[in-house]
C-alpha cells in the first residue's frame, strides 16, 4: 500500500510512523511546505520521502491522508486531483466533517473516492516531534458515510483504522459535527476563554492570579495550549453547530449567574448536583468513548521512580497496562496514579500484586 500524508504533524506523523512500522504501507510520502520539518519527519521514521511541489510520485499512491487544518483541505484536494490515479482514495483526520465532505465530494471525479475520518485522539501538542506510536490505540476513530461513499474505499480506510488499533465508529457527518461541537469544540473555546479571563483579571491585580493556578484550573485549561490555526479552522467549518452549543452554554451560565446574584442556595446546589451526576456517569478517562476498561487508583508519595516501580511490578506479573495517568500530584504531598486495564480480570490480579507490594489501591467506579 502506498500512502501520502499531506501535513506531517502530530496526527499525520503518528499515522505515517505506525503504518510504516506495521508494514501496512511499503511507502509513505510526506507532503508539506518546510523541508527541514519534513527531513525531521524522515529521521523520525514518520515518512520515507517527501515532496514540497507535487510531482508524479503522487500518481503511485493508493491513499492520500489529509492532516492539515481543516479549512485548507478542499483546496489541497483540488491540487492533488490531476496527479491521482483511478481508484485512489482520499481520507482525512479533520475535526469537522460536514464542510469538507461537501466541498470535497463536489469536486471529486467518479473514479477517485473520499472517506471522511476523525480519530478521537490527540493532544494540545503540535508538530511531528510530538508523534506518538500509540496515539490511536483504543481510541474511537470515526468514519463518515454519505450517499456518495464508495463501499470498497470505505472498507480500505477501515482496514487502515484497524491497523492503527483504533475502534471504528461509523457516523453521519451532521451527527458527528453536533457531537464534537459540544464535547470538543465548545470545551476548547471555553478553555481559551477561561485562560484569557484569568489573565485579564491577573493583569489588573499585580499578576499574582495565574501563579496561584492549581489542579482544577490546569485540568480545565490544558487544551487551550493547542494549535491556534487548527482551532480557528474548526470554528470556521463547524460554525452553526458551535454557535448552537455556545447559545446553550450562555443560557446555562446565565442560570448560574442569576442564582449566584439571588443567593439561591437550593438552585445552586441543584445545578452543581446535576453537573456532578452527569459527570460521574461518564465512563472514566480514556482515549475515547465506548472503550471498556477497569481502572485502579494507586496512592503514592511524590518521589522519583514511583511510576517506574508500579509499571515494573505489573510488568513482572505479565499484566498489560492499557492507560496510565498521574492525578493530583502536589509537590511534597504525593498523589495518585490512575492505571487502566482491559476488562478481563487483569485488574483483580493488578490490585493483588500492587497491594502485596505495599501500595494503597482502590478500584475507580
Ligand atoms: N491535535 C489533535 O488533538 C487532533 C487534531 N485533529 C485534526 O488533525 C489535523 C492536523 O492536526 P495536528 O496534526 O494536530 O496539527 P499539527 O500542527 O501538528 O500538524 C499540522 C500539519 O499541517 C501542516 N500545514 C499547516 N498549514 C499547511 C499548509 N498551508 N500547507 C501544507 N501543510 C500545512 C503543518 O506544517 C503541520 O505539519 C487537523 O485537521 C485537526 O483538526 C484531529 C484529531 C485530534
Ligand atoms: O487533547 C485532548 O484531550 C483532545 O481532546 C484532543 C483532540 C483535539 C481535537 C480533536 O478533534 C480530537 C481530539
Amino acid at each position: 500500500m502506498k500512502v501520502a500524508i499531506w501535513g506531517v504533524g502530530l496526527l499525520g506523523g503518528s499515522i505515517g510512523y505506525i503504518l510504516k512500522k506495521k508494514k501496512w504501507s511499503d511507502k509513505v510520502i510526506g507532503i508539506g511546505r518546510n523541508s527541514s520539518k519534513l527531513e525531521k519527519a524522515v529521521s523520525l521514521n514518520a515518512i520515507d520521502e517527501y515532496m514540497i511541489e507535487l510531482d508524479d510520485r503522487l500518481s503511485e499512491i493508493d491513499i492520500l491522508v489529509l492532516s492539515v487544518p481543516v479549512k485548507l483541505m478542499p483546496n489541497l484536494v483540488k491540487r492533488a486531483l490531476p496527479y491521482l490515479k483511478k481508484g485512489a482514495i482520499i481520507t482525512d483526520v479533520g475535526s469537522t466533517k460536514e464542510y469538507i465532505t461537501k466541498e470535497i465530494e463536489n469536486i471529486l471525479p467518479k473514479d477517485i473516492y473520499f472517506v471522511g475520518g476523525h480519530p478521537m485522539a490527540g493532544s494540545e501538542k503540535t508538530g511531528v516531534e510530538a508523534l506518538d506510536p500509540y496515539l490511536f490505540e483504543n481510541a474511537i476513530y470515526v468514519l463518515t458515510k454519505t450517499k456518495n461513499t464508495n463501499l470498497s474505499a470505505f472498507e480500505k480506510v477501515k482496514e487502515m483504522v484497524k491497523k492503527l488499533d483504533s475502534t471504528l465508529l461509523e457516523l453521519d457527518v451532521e451527527i458527528h459535527d453536533l457531537a464534537v461541537a459540544s464535547i470538543s469544540h465548545l470545551p476548547h473555546i471555553l478553555a481559551s476563554s477561561l485562560v484569557n479571563t484569568a489573565n485579564d483579571i491577573s493583569n489588573n491585580n499585580q499578576n499574582i492570579i495565574l501563579s496561584l493556578a492549581a489542579g482544577g484550573f490546569r485540568d480545565t485549561t490544558r487544551i487551550a495550549a493547542g494549535s491556534p490555526e487548527m482551532w480557528r479552522d474548526i470554528c470556521l467549518t463547524n460554525r452553526d453547530k458551535i454557535l448552537y452549543a455556545i447559545d446553550k452554554f450562555k443560557k446555562e451560565l446565565s442560570n448560574f449567574e442569576e442564582n449566584i446574584k439571588n443567593g439561591n442556595e437550593e438552585m445552586l446546589t441543584a445545578l452543581f448536583r446535576n453537573g456532578k451526576e452527569v459527570r460521574d456517569k461518564i465512563p472514566q478517562r480514556r482515549k475515547g468513548i465506548l472503550s471498556p476498561m477497569i481502572e485502579l487508583i494507586v496512592f503514592v508519595p511524590d518521589k522519583p521512580g514511583i511510576i517506574g516501580d508500579i509499571t515494573k511490578i505489573l510488568g513482572r506479573n505479565n499484566i498489560n497496562i492499557k492507560d496510565i495517568e498521574v492525578l493530583h500530584i502536589r509537590e511534597n504531598y504525593g498523589g495518585s496514579i490512575r492505571v487502566g486495564f482491559d476488562v478481563n480480570k487483569e485488574n483483580e490480579k493488578a490490585e493483588e500484586v500492587l497491594k502485596n507490594a505495599g501500595f494503597e489501591v482502590k478500584e475507580l467506579k
